[in-house]
């Protein structure tokens, strides 16, 4: 069987593939995305493939690959970049239908870390305060200088409290944050462990100090923080979205931020990736983007090299997947 990676990888990942006995791997041998047009040509005849979420997977491609393709295995937990509904027409098509593979559970960890990190460094501003001191703009200690929003006696407010959610609110919790609220589709059993308060979106945004977006990509959730979203926010909230910058109407923040409707956001992800050096949202003191990197720690990235080709394979296998996706 044949199976195609859209990009090099390394370690356990590439070592179970090479030496399973069961496929023929061939790889983009490139850290750098590959072009559509090679993605197409590359995939043709394919038994699965193996992508990223910078992958758009639609019916072009499934028609490229043709009608041996049984597994398509994403590294990574979201999976917005796979269109699902072309995903099921074909299915209907060809009966036998296309299994998914994703990566949840072993990329929880680090990102709830980095969401931390990216709340902190936006309400604490730490660029802000690391660029004055290499710029000579630290001229003594001043009492309102670099002051920011600390968590100790806060209430937060996350949006989308599954696995990534729960973990950034088990982590925020003992920096003294006093209420937890949280929106959704429904009430979790679970938000008890961190005695998670589940209120209307509204109010929500009127009563946090901090809102931290960690819900997936969906048809419902796209541009939902728009204009209306902060409007509703206080005058002195930080705002954080380490899920998909989709979620996000980037003009809409730009205009919250540089008013002052809203005191500050980080954002790990955005629309488009990379977001392009000229961006106006770059040029805002109270804005902190960094390169969609929630999962970067070597070990996760490993983890999810390794789980992203034991799915492949058992998609391969007609085997039980150990994370398959149930569309
Ligand atoms: O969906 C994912 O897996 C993250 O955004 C990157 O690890």
């Amino acid at each position: 069987m044949k199976v195609f990676l859209t990009r090099r990888i390394s370690g356990e990942g590439i070592k179970i593939l090479q030496t399973s006995g069961v496929c023929e791997v061939s790889m983009w041998d490139s850290d750098e995305p590959l072009p559509r047009a090679e993605l197409l040509k590359r995939v043709q005849g394919v038994d699965g493939l193996l992508c990223l979420l910078s992958d758009k997977i639609d019916a072009e491609v499934l028609d490229a690959a043709g009608p041996k393709l049984k597994v398509i295995s994403t590294l990574s937990v979201g999976y917005d970049h796979l269109v699902m509904e072309e995903l099921k027409c074909l299915y209907c098509l060809f009966i036998s239908g296309i299994r998914v593979g994703y990566t949840p559970d072993v990329l929880t960890d680090a990102t709830a870390e980095l969401t931390v990190a990216l709340l902190l460094a936006t309400a604490r501003r730490l660029p802000e305060g690391i660029e004055e001191v290499k710029n000579g703009g630290w001229s003594s200690w001043k009492p309102l200088w670099m002051c920011g929003y600390g968590l100790s006696g806060s209430t937060v407010g996350i949006v989308g409290l599954g696995r990534i959610g729960m973990a950034i609110a088990r982590r925020l919790l003992p920096f003294g944050v006093q209420r937890l609220l949280y929106s959704g589709r429904t009430a979790k059993a679970e938000a008890a462990e961190v005695k998670g308060e589940f209120v209307p979106l509204d109010t929500l945004l009127a009563e946090s100090d901090f809102i931290v977006i960690s819900c997936s990509l969906t048809p419902e959730t796209q541009g939902m923080c728009n204009k209306e979203f902060f409007s509703k926010m206080k005058n002195t909230a930080v705002f954080v979205n380490s899920s998909r910058g989709a979620v996000v109407n980037q003009e809409e923040l730009y205009q919250a931020l540089a008013t002052g409707q809203i005191a500050a956001a980080g954002l790990d992800v955005t629309t488009p990736e990379p977001l392009p050096t000229d961006h106006p949202l770059l040029t805002l003191q109270n804005c902190v983007v960094l390169p969609h990197v929630g999962s970067a720690t070597y070990s996760t990235r490993g983890i999810m090299m390794g789980l992203a080709a034991r799915n492949l394979l058992a998609g391969l296998q007609g085997t039980a997947m150990p994370s398959e996706l149930h569309y």
